[in-house]
């Protein structure tokens, strides 16, 4: 496919996910009825989508309009790129500029245009972020890093470097923690590395693993996993210690391919279904990573960040109080509770906490950390509670 035409795609899909459908489905559907396109036209156009999603708002404002086309002429824009030498109106590619689209656009307005955040979001994104907020609105426009852990059951950071190298993959130390890899060269590349497929490293971000390390963990305690999902976590604490680590989710599925994983990896997993949960405590320590707005992860799902409503919102925060104190009921004196969340907004983290500990006053919080996006990694929030009483 020629540039132009794999622009003409990125319109199209970009009109599917505007009118509804989710961005995967999307991509998945297109890919589906397109087969002449290869695998590098197929990346080359997801990268076209992601880009427009992530920057949807100040882009439609450079575009002239919040459609496919106005998204896409926003970014080529916004690049300083010739749109006449792609809008041609050529066999494939897009038409060309009519006198309406080419007097159109204007400089996104500073603030929650210009940062790409919705105006409803906007105070609660400045009260959280302070000064930063616009700035890591700016980063949230760009793609995320790749980041790799070393999984320390099989190897150590270094080796896994020189290894990945080997193949083609260049990685270099992350400063998050111990594990934290990230690549600077080769990305697509990493899944057929013998370190990735050898289960030495894992797919993950710095932060979360940052989470995971910094969790009070060690051999001998007994560990649960509430909100296990597929798992990242879970392996990453399993490769702390020696022992098994107990995962549980509210929806089993999510955990399928755990298994498989924590044998690749040479981690110790035991999943624990939803009715035997209770029968199994009490627990030393649990990690609730709760489901929340995915805020610190919108560079890598930027659908989610126009799909939030105030509403949704709301609901999560009560869902994330109600696990919290569910969890809280699973620990013994003396046990621990690690809630963590990949969300960059207060009424997901502090608000959360402060609220639980005010209403129990038999907790205390001896640890709590935040991850942004101008840490070089996803936002997260991390908060250690100990039952005292
Ligand atoms: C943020 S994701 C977990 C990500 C995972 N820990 C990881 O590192 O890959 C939140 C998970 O919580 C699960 N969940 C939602 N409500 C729950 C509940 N009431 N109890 C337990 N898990 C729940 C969701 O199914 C989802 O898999």
């Amino acid at each position: 496919m020629t540039p132009a035409a794999r622009i003409q795609a990125a319109i199209e899909i970009l009109d599917d996910i505007l009118g509804g459908r989710p961005a995967e489905q999307a991509l998945t559907s297109w890919a589906r009825r397109s087969r002449y396109a290869g695998s590098k036209d197929r990346a080359a156009i997801r990268d076209h989508v992601f880009d427009a999603l992530r920057a949807r708002r100040s882009l439609a404002a450079r575009g002239g309009a919040v459609t496919g086309r106005g998204l896409m002429i926003g970014l080529l824009r916004a690049q300083g790129q010739e749109i006449s030498s792609f809008f041609t109106g050529d066999r494939h590619a897009p038409d060309a500029l009519s006198e309406a689209e080419q007097a159109a656009g204007r400089n996104p307005e500073p603030g929650a245009e210009a940062s790409d955040i919705p105006d409803w979001l906007w105070p609660e994104f400045t009260a959280s972020l302070g000064e930063s907020a616009e700035a890591a609105g700016r980063i949230m426009q760009r793609r995320a890093p790749l980041h790799l852990r070393a999984n320390l059951l099989k190897t150590d950071r270094q080796t896994a470097i020189s290894l990945l190298a080997e193949d083609g993959v260049v990685a270099q130390p992350h400063p998050a923690c111990a594990t934290a890899m990230e690549v600077v060269e080769g990305a697509r590349k990493v899944a057929q590395t013998r370190a990735y497929q050898q289960g030495m490293v894992e797919l993950q971000d710095a932060a979360s693993q940052a989470i995971a390390e910094r969790v009070p963990l060690r051999s001998g305690l007994r560990v649960l996993d509430f909100c296990a999902g597929g798992g990242g976590k879970t392996l990453a604490l399993a490769a702390r210690v020696r022992g098994e680590i107990l995962a549980h989710d509210a929806a089993p599925q999510r955990m399928r391919d755990l298994p498989a994983r924590a044998t690749r990896a040479g981690a110790q997993v035991r999943l624990v279904a939803t009715d035997v949960v209770e029968r199994e405590a009490p627990f030393d320590l649990i990690l609730a990573d709760v489901p929340c707005s995915g805020s610190g992860s919108w560079r890598r799902a930027p659908d989610g960040k126009w799909l939030l409503t105030p509403e949704r919102l709301l609901e999560l925060t009560r869902i994330q109080s109600a696990i919290l104190r569910t969890v809280s009921g699973l620990v013994a004196t003396g046990g621990q509770v690690a809630y963590a969340t990949c969300s960059m907004l207060r009424v997901e983290n502090n608000n959360i906490v402060e609220q639980f500990l005010s209403e129990n006053p038999g907790w205390k919080q001896d640890d709590r950390a935040q991850w942004t996006v101008l840490d070089g990694t996803d936002g997260f929030f991390l908060s250690v509670l100990t039952r005292v009483a």
